[in-house]
């Protein structure tokens, strides 16, 4: 079973932790956390009707945080090869980077088994002319 033990370090603005991961997972900067809780609750238990994509990471669902922020909340696939390689490559890449044609990375939940990135949410039309994390390949 792989396990993954977070600890966040104390003194840092609210919602913006590092993480820190055993195994061969670095220090991850800059993200904020979220329980696999509040996205199951945000995704409906991610529900097939809020399912909006798949990509080579795994599925990709429509939610609504508590407060009311809609976001794209990518669940790695636990088949996914690369998706470990992935999974860290999105967070370090993009969660430091903010541009208007770029897909803004909310923040990650890295709980038990669970690797979630949590992204803007893009409406069709604006996805396509959008550039998304995932492009980012190591
Ligand atoms: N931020 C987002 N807002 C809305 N829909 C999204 C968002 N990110 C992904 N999607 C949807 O999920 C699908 C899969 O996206 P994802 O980024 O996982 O895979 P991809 O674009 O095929 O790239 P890759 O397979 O290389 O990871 C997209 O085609 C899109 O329909």
């Amino acid at each position: 079973m792989s396990c993954f033990t977070c600890i966040f370090k104390g003194k840092q603005p609210p919602g913006r932790q590092t993480v820190q991961t055993d195994e061969d997972f670095s220090s991850i900067e800059n993200v904020k956390i979220y329980s696999y809780k509040e996205l199951r609750k945000a995704t409906m238990d991610f529900s097939p009707g809020n399912k909006v994509g798949e990509g080579g990471f795994g599925s990709v669902y429509n939610g609504t945080l508590k407060d009311g922020t809609v976001v794209a909340v990518k669940v790695l696939s636990h088949e996914s090869r690369q998706g470990k390689r992935k999974f860290l490559t999105e967070l370090n890449v993009v969660s430091d980077i903010t541009h208007e044609n770029l897909v803004r990375l909310y923040g990650c939940c890295v709980e038990g088994d669970h690797r979630i990135l949590v992204y803007n949410y893009l409406e069709n039309n604006s996805l396509a002319q959008t550039r998304l994390g995932s492009n980012y390949h190591c």
